[in-house]
């Protein structure tokens, strides 16, 4: 674990001290846009045309940003127009690596594939990374814009899931205020109780996660998906981090108040969604275990990955008695 400074690879862990014990997340750095046309997006530079085998993404299994990209790429049928590399599950001092060279970029670590793009880059290696093979950069590392970019920017390309759209127009109000709720305390949550180094700042933010998913379990009586009757972006990114939850949040990161598995509606609203095809694909449980347990050396000292707990992900969901849109 570590973070380059100018160009250069350092090793340090998160510096809490500075924030009474919490984690600060840092924000992502290249914010550029795939468009349809290449004309610029909300953000960054334009020159990002949407084509096929242009684009490669980099990806840690574990990691549940990067899991959203995985998930939109499979979900719109970009798996031939977007390629992927993934790297090891261990995440130590050299940052995440790669079992053989990168193919794209011949990188050995991921803090690499940022010196090749900006020689001079300040700031952690983090995945997941979206690479340009034209313009040899990253277009982004942010995975709350690269899923935007594959719901609509590749819709125009043969064999594309064009009819799919997971932030449609009616429900970005609605989705845009979800997101920001589930961000702060669940996606970010855990980690904010994970990475905590005082009580007060595991209790702070344990306290604000288990009322939100007390909160979401109560929406999901009612609702089929968190806007209603259809999938959306925001339903994706709260699947990410429920999914880990019971394996690894609940031990790892302390998040142990109640597990998913106790909530009525959060635990079939989970497997409802990992039961939709081309899903459980995107998914390797034991690679997330061992990044969790074997990375994290001020949290778990001795590496050792717990064998439970037993999860049925395949189990009926029971959701089909909710509405919804077909
Ligand atoms: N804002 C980023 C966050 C990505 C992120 O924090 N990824 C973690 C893995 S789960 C990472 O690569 N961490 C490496 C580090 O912090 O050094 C996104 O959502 O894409």
């Amino acid at each position: 674990m570590g973070r380059l400074v100018n160009g250069v690879w350092s090793t340090e862990w998160y510096d809490t001290a500075s924030t009474g014990g919490r984690f600060v997340r840092q924000d992502a750095s290249f914010r550029n846009w795939i468009t349809a046309d290449g004309a610029p997006g909300p953000s960054g530079t334009g020159g990002f045309r949407a084509e096929a085998g242009r684009y490669h993404l980099i990806v840690a299994m574990a990691c549940p940003w990067a899991h959203r990209t995985l998930i939109v790429r499979a979900l719109k049928g970009l798996q031939d127009i977007v390629t992927v590399s993934r790297v090891e599950p261990l995440m130590l001092d050299d940052g995440w690596t790669f079992a053989d060279p990168e193919p794209e970029t011949g990188a050995l670590t991921a803090w690499q594939v940022y010196v090749k793009a900006d020689p001079q880059f300040t700031g952690r290696a983090t995945v997941p990374i979206l690479w340009d093979r034209k313009q040899r950069t990253i277009v982004s590392n942010e995975s709350a814009e690269i899923i935007r970019m594959f719901n609509s920017a590749f819709n125009g390309l043969a064999g594309v899931n064009a009819s799919l759209d997971l932030y449609p127009e009616e429900l970005r109000g609605e989705i845009d205020a979800l997101n920001a709720h589930i961000y702060d305390r669940v996606n970010n949550g855990v980690y904010k109780a994970g990475f905590a180094t005082t009580q007060a700042a595991y209790d702070e933010a344990v306290t604000a996660l288990f009322s939100a998913l007390d909160d979401l379990d109560q929406r999901l009586a009612t609702r089929r998906y968190l806007t209603g009757t259809r999938i959306t972006e925001a339903d994706w990114r709260l699947f990410t981090t429920l999914l880990r939850f019971d394996p690894v949040y609940v031990g790892h990161f302390k998040c142990n108040i109640r597990r998913i598995a106790d909530y009525p509606n959060l635990s079939g609203y989970l497997r409802e969604l990992y039961q939709i095809p081309g899903i459980a694909e995107t998914f390797d449980l034991a690679a997330t275990k061992l990044h969790y347990y074997g990375s994290h050396a001020t949290i778990n000292p001795t590496g050792i990955v717990p064998a439970g707990p037993e999860m049925d992900l395949a189990a009926p969901h029971g959701r089909d008695r909710l509405l919804a849109a077909v």
